[in-house]
């Protein structure tokens, strides 16, 4: 409820579409509500008196209050659809800047599967629920009250037996309502569950086929979509037993109607038309409740919606910057960690553990160490996509807390472990590295990445369509491209993070020397698991369960580090390239 207050300020620019949509509305109800008094009219007045003018003069007026009804209800869900679909297109597009700007922290605390589903399947629930509201809302309660009111001033004898069943109805609507609202949040919570197992399916599906697991895939998808059928029929079907348990009550209503009715005809106190608009009244009446408490459901039912939305409106983003963040135009790449803790979760054990070190400008770092150990956690720290629990990250002598966040970004090359390249040509894809781009730029970069050769073999070279997740890209090639994008920003500062796993030995090595030669000042941090590949580095960082190990040259290591060696030894045999 009140996460729904919050989000109704979205509703203010189109405020006079949500005015006009139940205005027209209360015309079309007026018109609906004309019509049984002026059947009773045409059969007590018209037809008993054989006044066949009478007859069509009020007949054409129920053709006529029919066309007006028309028109006001057609009006009004005109309008009352454009505030609803303007309402929910800015709430989405606000729920997509805000997680774009969500640390990785944030993004792992929702998950992808449910952020999803906030944005597809809970912005339609309020979005209905809104349409719903505005033509409905009012229309339900309209023709309610109404309704009571022709029966009080029209047919009073039978009034008292809706003193019966409004209760009764009442009861029915608030018992099911309620009931309806709990169920549909764990409807929505199957479906967070359904999505993340689709998400994970589909972008995985390479795997899945390759190890033949499409069976195990099926059982495990099978059993969260059964989880939300089961719950998607227990709300269903309380939300369906309700309209034929109101009906029940109508019925005996209309039937206590005819009974006492036709005992105050027979008595002469009555007239048949009476009877006929009292049904006509309460089937009106019934009508109104039913479609409030339609509305009433949809409504409870996008509360937890609301609160979904809400809650990641609300985020506190985890990186923020200082009141007066600086912007320099170049940075030269001295980078120092001081001290530096870390650990994902707030209390969790640190992946990080005191880790202090200086990249001069222009130098190269390697980082090896064990799986696990933080050597991609470290570099991570340097865009900020983490922040440090304790301890200091500084670029050029600035704090980075101090940077501009997308200035500090844009001077930085990071080329992640995991590839991802989007669907689109080459060129677009090597622009999300620099926008403004230009041809010379593509090809040097390239180039250097040694990724020109298999870009001169495809026919449309930097026009080459990707597909999605670039699966018409071998592993290979896919790294290289990463590199390339990498690489055309000219950065200050370049991350390799174990980007050139798929690249043969005699390619990594040109790449480095490219490196060199084309950006000589940059400072580069290369992540590897091969000696080969961090053997010709400046420094070179030891990783062991989170620590720094020992730090030096190739040479140093092999004096001064029992680990280094451990892993020299292991990849002695295997062939070590140095470009020189
Ligand atoms: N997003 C995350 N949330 C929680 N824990 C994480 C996350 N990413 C990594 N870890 C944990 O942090 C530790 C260090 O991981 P990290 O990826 O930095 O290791 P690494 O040395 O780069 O390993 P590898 O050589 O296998 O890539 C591991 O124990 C890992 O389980």
């Amino acid at each position: 409820m009140h996460s729904m207050k919050k989000l109704l300020h979205y509703l203010k620019p189109y405020k006079w579409f949500a005015i006009l949509g139940p205005i027209l509305m209360c015309m079309e109800v007026m018109m609906d509500l004309l019509q049984p008094t002026l059947m009773q009219k045409i059969i007590d007045e018209g037809i008993t008196n054989h006044d066949n003018a009478y007859v069509i003069k009020l007949g054409l007026l129920m053709l006529l209050s029919a066309i007006v009804g028309l028109v006001g209800g057609a009006g009004s869900s005109v309008y009352a659809a454009k505030a609803a679909v303007h309402f929910s297109t800015d709430i989405r597009r606000n729920l997509f800047k805000k997680i774009e700007r969500f640390s990785n922290q944030n993004s792992d605390s929702f998950g992808t599967g449910k952020l999803i589903t906030i944005v597809t399947n809970d912005i339609a629930s309020i979005q209905s629920s809104l349409i719903m509201t505005l033509r409905v809302f009012v229309r339900g309660p309209l023709l309610f009250i109404g309704s009571v009111i022709i029966v009080w001033t029209t047919a009073r004898e039978l009034f008292p037996i809706l003193l019966v069943a409004i209760p009764v109805l009442m009861l029915l609507i608030y018992y099911f309502s309620k009931k309806t609202g709990e169920l549909f949040s764990y409807v929505q919570k199957a479906m967070d569950q359904v999505n993340t197992k689709l998400q994970e399916t589909l972008a995985g599906i390479r795997v899945v086929k390759a190890f033949d697991r499409q069976g195990h895939e099926k059982k495990q998808f099978q059993h969260f979509n059964y989880l939300l059928t089961q719950r998607n029929m227990s709300a269903e079907q309380v939300i369906l037993t309700l309209m034929p348990l109101m009906m029940f009550v109508v019925n005996i209503g209309i039937v206590a109607g005819i009974w006492f009715g036709a005992i105050k005809v027979n008595e002469g106190t009555m007239q048949v038309g009476v009877i006929l608009a009292f049904i006509n009244y309460l089937n009106i009446m019934m009508n109104g409740l039913m479609s409030s408490s339609n509305v009433l459901m949809q409504i409870t039912r996008s509360f937890p919606s609301a609160d979904r939305i809400v809650q990641v409106l609300e985020t506190e983003i985890d990186i923020t910057e200082t009141n007066h963040p600086v912007s320099p135009q170049k940075v030269f790449g001295n980078v120092v960690f001081r001290d530096v803790d870390f650990s994902y979760s707030k209390n969790g054990e640190h992946v990080l553990k005191n880790i202090s070190f200086t990249a001069k400008p222009g130098e190269t770092i390697g980082i090896i160490g064990p799986t696990g150990s933080g050597k991609s956690t470290l570099v991570k720290l340097i865009p900020r996509l983490y922040d440090p629990d304790s301890g200091e990250v500084f670029i050029d002598g600035i704090n980075l807390k101090n940077y501009s966040i997308q200035n500090l970004r844009s001077v930085i090359g990071f080329v992640p472990q995991k590839v991802t390249l989007f669907s689109g040509s080459i060129e677009e894809n090597l622009r999300y590295g620099k926008d403004d781009a230009t041809g010379d730029d593509m090809e040097i970069a390239s180039q250097s990445a040694a990724a020109i050769e298999f870009i001169d073999k495809l026919e449309e070279r930097f026009s080459h369509t990707l597909t999605q997740g670039a699966t018409n890209l071998s592993g290979g090639q896919k790294q290289r491209l990463s590199m390339a994008r990498a690489f055309i920003r000219e950065p200050g500062i370049l991350i390799l993070d174990d980007s050139t796993s798929a690249i043969d030995a005699i390619s990594e090595s040109a790449v480095q020397h490219a490196l060199k030669q084309s950006y000589p000042n940059t400072t580069v941090f290369i992540i590897s698991s091969k000696i080969s590949s961090i053997i010709d580095a400046d420094k070179i960082l030891v990783m062991e369960d989170g620590r720094i190990d020992a730090i030096g040259t190739h040479e140093e290591l092999l004096r001064k580090s029992e680990l280094y060696r451990d892993i020299y030894q292991t990849q002695k045999g295997r062939e070590v390239i140095s470009y020189e």
